[in-house]
């Protein structure tokens, strides 16, 4: 009886051992059922639509003809469009992660991780920058022993290095001074000017130590930048230095590759005894007769680099200026990765970007509300979300190629020795060949293996082969943000940045894994037409810009193009535009936004898409016709005062004169000319009314195209700062629009 009931609780015992915990959930958003039926009403909208531009096509040989089959198109484009807005808000999901469970479970027996941090040019990337998200991912919460960072310098820069150099010697303070008083965030800079640090006064003199610290150290720096050159006794000093000797130029120089920390080291430890993490220097080999690949090749350079130095089977990617906002992220991302049902099949996790220099209204619509807060978790249902570059925790072995199979476990090394068996210089001298521009020659690098070149987004592209390969991927939004970096702070330099989006997404259609053809079949569909959503940006600037000229010019020759409001036709478009302008503002709100910044929204869609998405479109074509070659404008990270002093006040940033601006001032001009023509007729006419009666449509969309670009008028006629449109701009613009619009009616 008694050894019955012992081994009946052993039993017990080991089932409850066996019993499997998750480390982490996905649910489903509730209420959908409401919202789908919501659209599908709008769905029917759009068909009457649709049915009213073919019914009403004029015959041939009538008049507007083809102006009508325009529209017929472009209405076409935008409900497909609109259908897959609509799939990417079918089935939301949301994560939570166990990361007390994880620790429990593993203890000390966590996976080594190596995060790599790109920086590319010291100018618009300031070292002082890189450094502080160097350090503020050095004191992540996690064993030093099994953190390695690795900071990549396309811009081969002696002050980059410099910086890090003296970043190394303070991490022996900040990493102990972070874990010691809980400190969040752990950039320093960040932390040092959020004030209310001070408050719990126990620590407040080692806070004023370790500042003082931090600023002496931000002054060495910032003074050898100013002067040009190092100190000559740190320069001597330090032996990495030596690697500049042999440097031309920054496209035209050996690899500079220095540990300036290695975690094996038994001497390389912190104020208080304990380890530090690894940090590396890199500067891969740069020739002008060998393409660089931009920060893929850099990446990729990375990846090699570290499988000598540390090979964590874990990799977090970031760029330079978004420093870690949340000291345990490594535990929630790992949780993704070590579950023992749920992970085998996980590529990657990417965290949405957080910008923390937005203003209240965000003017140039930089936070991308809708994207992170909504459609990324509505993409997450159907196999994870794209990978966007930074932010992003991968694993080592889908990066660099490995097929999705059943036995795909995450393995790695449960028992380091912490030892090395080759000296720090043996180990560099042989790490550098990695890194040579030669060495990816007749291999699979870049096409099968790492990260994908030849395309202006080869963080989406790059996860998009990994998810044709089998690999499933992870989209985490915690209340607290884990990462958070710089958004553009000029109007030209969002259009720059998105124009690179929308020229790189466009191009994912024309690759070996297009969503619209070959992923059929590896990914599901629903996937397909997430990366659809953005891979459409680019085409979709055409049927903007017809939408924005077209329609505005027949009204002033009075030629109506859409049904009068005494006509049933004009319900369904009604109905469509009405629903989905008030669902669009209350999702905005939803996700944080308020009207202005709403407001401005529509107007950057406008921009966006007859600007950046004009010229990607434009770009792409010229690029498969082989007459240009990629480039990768890099983002500013920091602006003069006088023009961060109108980004605080809300006050659009033109400034320079840019073919981008020249095209939408015209499309201002023509507007304001269409719409001031048809008010001035029918004031002439003596019935103001009438026009709003039999061309309802026309007039609301000329003249809300007026009215978002009022601050556009503004820049072109008012202003006298340095933000405003230069005068030339200005005069073209009004004479191409004045032309245009005199020669349609005279030829018409
Ligand atoms: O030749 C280059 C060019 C850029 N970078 C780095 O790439 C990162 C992103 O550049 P940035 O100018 O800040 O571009 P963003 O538009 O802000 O970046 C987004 O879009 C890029 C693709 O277009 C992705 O690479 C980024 O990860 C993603 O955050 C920065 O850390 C750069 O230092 C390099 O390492 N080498
Ligand atoms: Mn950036």
């Amino acid at each position: 009886m008694t050894v019955a009931l012992a081994s009946l609780r052993e039993r017990n015992r080991e089932m409850g051992r066996e019993k499997y915990i998750p480390l982490f959930e996905t649910k489903e958003a509730r209420g959908r059922v409401f919202y789908r039926l919501f659209s599908v009403t709008v769905f029917l909208g759009i068909c009457c639509i649709w049915a009213y531009r073919i019914s009403n096509i004029p015959r041939k040989g009538e008049d507007g003809r083809w102006v009508w089959i325009g529209l017929l198109g472009a209405e076409l484009w935008f409900g497909l469009y609109w259908v897959i807005t609509q799939a990417v808000r079918w089935k939301p999901v949301f994560r939570c992660t166990f990361k007390d469970r994880l620790s429990q479970r593993y203890k000390k027996e966590l996976p080594e991780v190596d995060i790599f941090v790109c920086t590319a040019n010291f100018k618009i990337e300031p070292p002082i920058m890189v450094i502080n998200t160097v350090l503020s991912v050095m004191a992540y919460d996690y064993s030093p022993e099994k953190l390695s960072v690795y900071l990549s310098d396309d811009g081969g820069s002696e002050f980059t290095f410099y910086a890090l150099l003296e970043a190394s010697k303070f991490a022996k303070h900040w990493i102990p001074y972070c874990k010691k008083f809980k400190v969040e965030p752990r950039s320093p800079a960040v932390y040092f000017a959020s004030k209310s640090n001070l408050d719990n006064s126990h620590h407040s003199e080692q806070w004023v130590a370790i500042k003082k610290l931090y600023e002496e150290m931000e002054d060495r720096i910032e003074t050898a930048i100013t002067l040009g050159r190092i100190p000559e006794e740190e320069r001597f000093k330090h032996k990495g230095f030596s690697q500049w000797d042999s440097y031309s130029s920054r496209l035209d120089h050996d690899t500079i590759l220095q540990i300036l920390i290695d975690g094996k080291d038994p001497n390389a430890k912190d104020i208080d005894g304990c380890a530090l993490p690894t940090l590396v220097y890199l500067a891969r080999e740069k020739r002008p007769q060998h393409p660089h690949h931009f920060k893929a090749g850099a990446m990729n350079a990375l990846i090699r680099v570290s499988s000598m130095i540390s090979n964590g089977s874990i990799i977090l990617n970031l760029d330079c200026d978004m420093y870690s906002n949340n000291s345990l992220s490594i535990q929630d991302a790992l949780c993704f990765f070590m579950d023992e049902e749920k992970s085998h099949d996980i590529a990657f996790v990417q965290y949405p970007q957080h910008f923390e220099n937005l203003t209240k209204n965000d003017m140039y619509s930089n936070s991308l509300r809708a994207s992170f807060n909504v459609e990324f978790h509505g993409i997450d249902s159907f196999g994870g979300p794209l990978y966007i570059g930074t932010g992003c925790f991968h694993r080592r072995d889908a990066l660099c190629g490995r097929k999705f199979t059943k036995d795909c476990k995450l393995e790695w090394k449960k028992d380091d020795d912490h030892k090395r068996l080759k000296s720090i210089l043996e180990l560099e001298e042989e790490t550098k060949s990695l890194a040579s521009c030669t060495y990816e020659q007749n291999t699979q690098w870049g096409k099968e293996m790492g990260l994908r070149y030849g395309c202006a987004v080869e963080d989406v592209i790059t996860g998009l082969s990994i998810q044709c390969r089998g690999w499933k991927s992870v989209y985490f939004n915690p209340e607290r943000k884990a990462f958070a970096g710089l958004a553009p702070t000029t109007l030209h330099q969002t259009l720059v940045q998105q124009k690179r989006w929308a020229e790189g997404d466009f191009q994912i259609l024309f690759c070996k894994y297009s969503p619209l053809w070959h992923a059929h079949g590896k990914i599901s569909l629903g996937l397909r037409l997430g990366y659809c959503l953005f891979c459409f940006w680019a085409p979709t600037s055409l049927l903007v810009l017809y939408y924005s000229i077209i329609p505005s010019l027949y009204l002033l020759n009075g030629i109506s193009l859409f049904p009068q409001v005494s006509s049933p036709w004009f319900l369904p478009f009604a109905y469509v535009i009405s629903t989905q302008y008030i669902y669009n503002l209350v999702e905005f709100l939803w996700c944080g936004g308020t009207i202005l910044g709403w407001w401005s929204e529509q107007r950057m869609w406008l921009y966006k898409r007859t600007s950046s998405y004009f010229f990607g479109f434009v770009d792409t074509i010229l690029k498969m016709l082989g007459f240009t070659d990629s480039t990768f404008v890099i983002t500013a990270k920091f602006t003069d005062e006088d023009i961060s002093k109108r980004y605080e006040k809300e006050i659009i940033e033109f400034g320079d004169s840019s073919p981008m601006f020249t095209i939408l001032a015209t499309l201002a001009m023509l507007n304001l000319f269409c719409f001031v023509g048809v008010v001035n007729k029918e004031i002439m006419s003596g019935n103001i009314f009438r026009v709003y009666r039999t061309m309802p449509l026309q007039t609301l969309l000329c003249s809300a195209l007026v009215l978002i670009n009022m601050p556009l008028y503004q820049g072109l006629f008012l202003r006298n700062d340095g933000g405003k449109l230069p005068g030339s701009l200005a005069f073209k613009s009004f004479v191409v629009a004045l032309l245009a619009c005199s020669s349609f009616t005279l030829l018409y």
